[in-house]
């Protein structure tokens, strides 16, 4: 384990397993439908390559970027396209692919927005989620794992840019970001 974390929640196997069963149930969901898979930049990349390998239906690929946090632990509250999508998602399904959801005011922004744009159907996969530190109910149709209020990083979650090619997901030290 990498020495500035405190504990692993989970293994890259335990990763691996769920995201397999989440990919067999968008399969089995988007039956003859292609999709259009919109990754959030830059925490989602990980699951979202890996979860686009899962899924045997006609996907798509497109990303966006927002900020909310900064280089900070703790949301700032405020949303901004950093990166749009390249392509109209008008007429199509969309789903939504997002590493973790903290407060919710991330989604609770980003997912009216592309519904404005007249998607034929926008659905949220998020690898994990934090409901206790929910500020704003966001409903999400796939969800990877729950979380306590912790810190996290690894498989594509970052601290100021670093940990993010950590093959696990685990609880950084406080002093790492209290510095
Ligand atoms: N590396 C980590 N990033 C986190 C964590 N909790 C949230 N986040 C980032 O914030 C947005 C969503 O925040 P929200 O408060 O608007 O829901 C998420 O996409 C991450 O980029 C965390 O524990 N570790
Ligand atoms: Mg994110």
């Amino acid at each position: 384990m990498h020495s500035d974390l405190q504990e692993i929640l989970f293994t890259e196997e335990q990763i691996k397993q769920r995201v397999r069963e989440m990919g067999a149930q968008i399969t089995k969901d988007y039956a003859n439908e292609e999709i259009v898979l919109v990754g959030v930049l830059k925490g989602a990349v990980t699951f979202f390559t890996d979860l686009a390998r899962i899924i045997d239906r006609p996907v798509a690929f497109d990303f966006i970027s927002c900020s909310s946090y900064g280089s900070g632990a703790t949301s700032s509250g405020q949303v901004a396209i950093k990166k749009d999508l390249d392509k109209s998602v008008e007429g199509k399904n969309v789903l939504l692919v997002e590493d973790i959801i903290d407060t919710g005011i991330t989604l609770s922004w980003l997912l009216p927005l592309l519904r404005a744009r007249k998607a034929k159907s926008v659905k949220l996969a998020t690898l994990l989620s934090k409901p206790s530190r929910r500020k704003v109910d966001v409903p999400v149709d796939y969800n990877g794992f729950e979380i306590p209020d912790a810190f996290v990083v690894g498989y594509g979650l970052d601290y100021d840019g670093r940990y993010r090619n950590l093959p696990y997901i685990g609880v950084l030290k406080p002093e790492v970001y209290s510095k």
